[in-house]
């Protein structure tokens, strides 16, 4: 099969329409205005806009991530919670949409429950849950970094289950950026939002502030006597020395970070089941690359082996295709991605 047809074969079967959801689309008038009080030339990692203060653009440009506070209401959280029960129930079953399970449990056949689903991946057709990604109040931060023209790119709820005393609930320190064959890394951002308060105890985010400013590194399965998780992929040899900080938030808290931040989180060691959601945004005008001959061939391989055995898809697919079907616009154009 040629690619292009392999790549109408993965669309048909993932079931996606192949089009930008346009209700999704959200005006937001203020974000994009430039001033030029606010024109700041030294800054790389940020845009010229009036949302951000200084303080906060600085300390983006510096470490690579910046939370704030209490961005998404109570009752939105409450709606996403309740989306992601009836998704586990599979009382809805959007398009591409995958529920995984922690490695410990892969292969048995517990029926899907919040108590045994530890993420929803690829939401994007859910239209209750991609409310989060059409947020206002998350648009107008995430514009700050990829400009005006958005596309949601990876959705995810993380259920992170309490640990099975093999510590498989740790995700291993890596870069987003691993993933995406979509570039420049600086028109990408995630946005997290805790869906609790989340500490070291039940495994807060933990990010190497400043790893933004390094380059992708190579990633590969870590050596974990207790297993890890399938495609849970992490850095080899970052250096030891570098600071770490444990992200403590509260419910409706979000943090904004760079996909070549260096993050990780760390083992549940509680009862309840960790929740938050996110998704990666990028720039419309950022360009899809060819991950052959890179450090991003071993995933772009595991990938696209998953989507043969589990779609039957053959030959010629790429990362690329799959992240075609993944995206969404939610605001102004569809450019490239
Ligand atoms: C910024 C990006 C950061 C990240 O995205 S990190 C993680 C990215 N992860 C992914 O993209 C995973 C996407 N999910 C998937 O591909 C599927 O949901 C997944 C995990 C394969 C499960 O698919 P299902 O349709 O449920 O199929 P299945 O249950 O038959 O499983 C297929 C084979 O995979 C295995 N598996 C499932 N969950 C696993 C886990 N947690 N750890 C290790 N192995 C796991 C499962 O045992 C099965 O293997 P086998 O074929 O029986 O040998
Ligand atoms: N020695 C290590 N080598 C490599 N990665 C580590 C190491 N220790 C922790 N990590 C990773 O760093 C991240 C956070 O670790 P963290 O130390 O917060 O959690 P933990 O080890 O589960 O629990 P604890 O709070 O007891 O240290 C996780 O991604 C974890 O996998
Ligand atoms: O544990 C988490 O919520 C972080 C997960 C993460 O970094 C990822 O899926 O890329
Ligand atoms: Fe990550
Ligand atoms: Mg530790």
């Amino acid at each position: 099969m040629d690619g292009a047809r392999a790549a109408s074969r993965l669309r048909v079967v993932l079931g996606h329409l192949g089009c930008p959801s346009a209700g999704a689309v959200i005006a937001h008038p203020t974000a994009g205005a430039v001033s030029s009080a606010s024109f700041h030339p030294q800054f790389q990692y940020t845009l010229d806009n009036n949302v951000l203060s200084l303080e906060q653009r600085k300390f983006y440009e510096e470490n690579g991530f910046l939370v704030i506070k209490n961005l998404v209401s109570d009752a939105d959280i409450e709606r996403f919670r309740n989306e992601f029960e009836r998704l586990c129930r599979q009382e809805v079953k959007p398009a591409g949409l995958m529920l995984m399970k922690d490695v410990t449990i892969a292969k048995t056949d517990l029926a899907p429950s919040e108590r045994v689903i530890t993420k929803a991946q690829d939401f994007q057709e859910d239209e209750e849950l991609f409310r989060y990604c059409t947020l206002p109040e998350i648009l107008k931060y995430v514009e700050c970094f990829t400009g005006p023209n958005i596309m949601a790119m990876h959705t995810m709820l993380i259920n992170k289950p309490p640990d099975s005393g093999k510590k498989t609930s740790r995700h291993p320190l890596h870069q987003d950026l691993h993933y995406f064959p979509f570039r420049p890394s600086n028109s990408i951002v995630c946005a997290w939002t805790a869906m609790e308060h989340i500490d070291r105890n039940n495994g807060c985010l933990v990010v190497l502030p400043g790893t933004h400013k390094g380059t992708l590194k190579p990633h590969d399965y870590p050596q974990w006597e207790g297993g890890v998780n399938i495609m849970f992929h992490g850095i080899q040899d970052y250096d030891e020395n570098n600071a770490r900080v444990h992200l403590v938030m509260e419910k409706g808290d979000t943090v904004f970070f760079h996909p070549l931040l260096i993050h990780g989180s760390g083992q549940n060691r509680t009862q309840g089941f960790r929740k938050a959601i996110s998704c990666h945004f990028a720039s419309a005008n950022c360009h899809y690359i060819d991950v052959k001959g890179t450090s991003q061939e071993n995933i772009e391989n595991e990938i696209v082996s998953l989507a043969e055995k589990l779609y039957g898809v053959k030959d010629g697919v790429s990362l690329k295709d799959v992240w075609r079907f993944r995206g969404r616009l939610v605001k102004g154009q569809r450019v490239n991605l």
